[in-house]
């Protein structure tokens, strides 16, 4: 049954998640694909997906994703993080994974839990 993904990477894990989307486009390519603004632009010019681009990640990106999650209108976040770098939008990031938690929302924030979530997570 097709569900509802949201992508979101971090600058310096952009190639990273747009390299794992393009080894998976073919189990990704079922689903409702949606992403924050710059990494959705990125899988959409550098894989065979469609994914809905919502606004970059500091501009609101990450608020409309986690509004989705509030909604019950997301199933899974793979949301790759740069733990290296710190970011302006800090608080954004934490309320994204705060609701992600707080809903119980499937969640992989590198390329092994992505992978698990792929494999099991969205299997019903
Ligand atoms: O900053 C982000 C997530 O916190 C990602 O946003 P962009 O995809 O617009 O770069």
């Amino acid at each position: 049954m097709p569900k509802t993904i949201a992508l979101v990477a971090h600058d310096q894990r952009k190639d990273a998640l747009v390299a794992w989307a393009r080894t998976h486009e073919a189990a990704l390519g079922a689903h409702a694909l949606y992403a924050t603004g710059t990494t959705g632009g990125r899988i959409n010019a550098e894989t065979a997906l469609s994914v809905t681009a919502l606004k970059s990640g500091p501009l609101g990106g990450d608020a409309q994703i986690g509004a989705m999650i509030a909604e019950g209108r997301l199933d899974a976040l793979v949301f790759f993080i740069d733990p290296l770098t710190a970011m302006p939008h800090d608080v954004d990031v934490k309320s994204l994974l705060r609701l992600a938690i707080l809903y119980d929302t499937l969640l992989a924030v590198n390329e092994a839990s992505a992978n698990m979530l792929l494999r099991g997570g969205l299997a019903d």
